[in-house]
C-alpha cells in the first residue's frame, strides 16, 4: 500500500506517516496539489491520498479526473471543521479523517482500500468453497500451493490469504518466476553483495528479505531453473538465505505461497521439478476453478468490470443487454478472468451511450469461429480475432461467505490498470478444453449487422486492425503497455505492429510519460 501525503495536515503529517507506516505502507509527502499531481504521474505512484482539507480539493479532484487518475482520496482536518469536512466530501473525497490522526481510524481506511483494490468478485458455489477453504488455510504460516489455469485469479487468491493471515500487517511482496531470465532471478530472490558480479555496483536486498516477517509470493514457479530450485529448497529448510557473493547467511521468517499454471506433479514426473521442494510447498494446495466451471461467477464479474472501467475512463454508469450477457455465458473463456476483464474494458470502450450490447463485445477467442472458416485462421494475438462477430455481486475478499448486492468500491490505481494486470498470457493456458461452440453463442453470433458493423464491411481485417491499435493507443494517451492490455495483444506485438505503421508513414502516438525509457 502506498499513500501519499499533500499538505501539512496540521502539522500532523509524521504522526499520521508513522501509523501509516506501522500498518505496512509505504509513505511518501508532497506539500501541493501540483507535487500531488506530478507524483501520481509518475511512475512511483500511490494507492491513496490523504490530503489536508485545507488545499483545494476540488480542483485536486478535477485535475484527477480529466487526468483519468483514479485513486481514492481521504481529506483530513482538525475535528471540529464541520463546514471543511463537508466540501471536502462534496467535492469527491471518499472519508474525512478527524485530526490528530487515530490509529484505529487510519488502520480501517487502509485495510479498505486494500480489500477494494483486490477483492475477489464472485457467487459460483465452486468459487465460494475453493474461498472458504482459503480462508482456513490463511491463518497457520504453512506454505500453499495455488494451481488452476492462466488468469483464474491465483495473484488474487494468494493476496487474500496474506490478508486473512497473522502477517497481514506486514510485506506482501510477488515474484514472477518466469518473467525474469535465471540469472536475474537468483539475485531478485536473495540479493547481492556490493562486487558480487559484473554491474553488481552496491548491496542489494532481495525479494525473501523484503518480505521479512510477511509473505512471499512465487508466481509461475514451474518456470524456475533446477540450480534455483535447489537453493530455494535450502532456503526454506534452514530459513536463511545467502546473498550472492555473502558468506554470511542470513535469517529470514517468511511464509510462502508458490502458484503455477502447469500441472506440477507431472512436472515432478518428467524430472523438471525437485519431489521435496514440491511437497515442502504444497502443504495445502488451493485449486481454483477456471471461470467455465463457475459459470455462475461470470455476470457478476462482467459487471464489475463494466462498473470498474466506465468509472476509470470517466464515462457514466453502463449496464449490459440481455443479448451481451448471453453471448458472455457461453464464450468459451480460454483466457479466464483476465480475458474476461479485458473483453469488458473494450466494451466500455467500444460502447456508446448507458447500453452495452453485443456489438461491444469483441471476443479474442477463436472458440465461436467455425472451424476452416476465416475468421477461425486469424490469430488469437490479433485483436481483430472476431471483428465481425455480431449481437452476439461482490464477495468482498473480506466476506467470502456472504455475497453482497451493493456493488464493491473499485480502486484501480494511478493509470486507471491494476497493479496485477500482467502483459498477456493467454497463450499459455495449455490444453484446456476446445468445447464446442453453444448453440445460443452461435445464434447470438450469426446476426451480426449493426451499424458500427454494417461500416466494416468492404475493409480489410489489417485496415481494421490499424484504426483499433492506433484508436486505443491514443485513448491510453501512447501508454503501450496499457493499450496492449485493451487490445488482448502482447507489448511485444504491439510494438512490432506500431513500427510497421511507422514505417508505412502513419502517425503513431508517441509512449506516455512513464515509458519513454523502454518503448
Ligand atoms: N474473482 C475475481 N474477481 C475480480 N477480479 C478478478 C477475479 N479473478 C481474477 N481477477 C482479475 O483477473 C486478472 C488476472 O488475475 P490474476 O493475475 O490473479 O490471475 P493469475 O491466475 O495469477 O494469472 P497468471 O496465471 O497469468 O499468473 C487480474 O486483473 C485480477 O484482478
Amino acid at each position: 500500500m502506498r499513500l501519499l501525503i499533500v499538505g501539512t495536515l496540521e502539522g500532523y503529517i509524521t504522526a499520521a506517516g508513522k501509523i501509516a507506516m506501522k500498518r505496512g505502507a509505504k509513505v511518501s509527502h508532497t506539500d501541493s496539489i501540483e507535487g500531488a499531481l506530478n507524483a501520481l504521474r509518475a511512475a512511483a505512484g500511490a494507492d491513496l491520498v490523504m490530503i489536508d482539507v485545507k488545499l483545494d480539493i476540488a480542483t485536486f479532484i478535477d485535475s484527477l479526473k480529466s487526468e483519468r487518475i483514479t485513486i481514492p482520496v481521504v481529506a483530513c482536518g482538525i475535528g471540529t471543521d464541520a463546514a471543511a469536512a463537508v466540501r471536502a466530501i462534496r467535492a469527491g473525497a471518499k472519508e474525512y479523517l478527524p485530526l490528530p490522526p487515530n490509529a484505529e481510524l487510519i488502520a480501517a481506511v487502509l485495510e479498505a482500500v486494500a480489500e477494494e483494490s483486490h477483492s475477489i468478485v464472485c457467487s459460483d458455489p465452486a468459487m465460494l468453497a475453493t474461498l472458504r477453504l482459503a480462508e482456513q488455510v490463511a491463518p497457520s504460516d504453512a506454505s500453499v500451493m495455488i494451481t488452476g489455469e492462466s488468469g483464474t485469479g491465483k495473484e488474487l487468491m494468494a493476496r487474500f490469504i496474506h490478508r486473512k493471515s497473522r502477517r497481514a500487517n506486514e510485506p506482501f511482496v510477488a515474484v514472477n518466476c518466469a518473467a525474469i531470465p535465471e540469472n536475474l532471478l537468483e539475485s531478485e530472490l536473495f540479493g547481492h553483495e556490493k562486487g558480487a558480479f559484473t554491474g553488481a555496483v552496491a548491496r542489494r536486498l532481495g525479494k525473501f528479505e523484503e518480505a521479512n516477517n510477511g509473505t512471499l509470493l512465487l508466481d509461475e514457479l514451474s518456470e524456475m531453473h533446477p540450480r534455483l530450485q535447489a537453493k530455494l529448497l535450502r532456503a526454506i529448510q534452514e530459513k536463511e538465505i545467502d546473498r550472492i557473493g555473502s558468506s554470511q547467511p542470513v535469517k529470514v521468517n517468511v511464509r510462502l505461497i508458490a502458484t503455477s499454471n502447469r500441472n506440477l506433479e507431472a512436472e515432478v514426473r518428467s524430472g523438471n521439478f525437485r519431489e521435496d521442494l514440491y511437497f515442502r510447498l504444497n502443504v495445502f494446495s488451493v485449486a481454483i476453478p477456471s471461470l467455465r466451471e463457475r459459470p455462475a461467477d461470470i455476470p457478476m464479474i462482467a459487471e464489475h468490470f463494466l462498473r470498474k472501467y466506465a468509472e476509470a475512463n470517466g464515462l457514466g454508469e453502463k449496464r449490459l443487454t440481455e443479448d451481451a450477457l448471453l453471448m458472455l455465458k457461453t464464450h468459451h473463456w480460454r483466457g479466464n478472468v483476465r480475458e474476461l476483464e479485458n473483453t469488458m474494458h473494450r466494451a466500455v470502450l467500444l460502447s456508446r451511450g448507458e447500453e452495452v450490447g453485443p456489438e461491444a463485445i469483441m471476443l479474442t477467442s477463436k472458440m465461436l469461429a467455425p472451424e476452416g472458416s476465416a475468421q477461425a485462421s486469424i490469430p488469437a494475438d490479433s485483436p481483430v480475432a472476431n471483428p465481425f462477430a455480431g449481437p452476439g455481486g461482490t464477495v468482498p475478499a473480506a466476506q467470502p461467505h456472504a455475497p453482497q448486492p451493493a456493488p464493491p468500491l473499485v480502486v484501480p490505481p494511478p493509470g486507471a490498470l491494476p497493479t496485477s494486470y500482467g502483459p498477456p498470457k493467454g497463450g499459455k493456458s495449455g490444453p484446456y478444453g476446445m468445447a464446442a461452440n453453444s448453440g445460443a453463442a452461435a445464434a447470438a453470433n450469426a446476426g451480426g449487422t449493426g451499424a458500427g458493423l454494417a461500416a466494416l464491411i468492404g475493409r480489410t481485417v489489417a485496415d481494421v486492425e490499424r484504426d483499433l491499435i492506433l484508436e486505443t493507443l491514443t485513448h491510453c494517451l501512447g501508454n503501450r503497455t496499457h493499450a496492449a492490455n485493451i487490445l488482448g495483444i502482447s507489448i511485444r506485438t504491439l510494438r512490432n505492429k506500431l513500427k510497421q505503421y511507422g514505417d508505412e508513414g502513419r502517425n503513431v502516438p508517441a509512449p506516455g510519460n512513464d515509458e519513454r525509457a523502454t518503448a
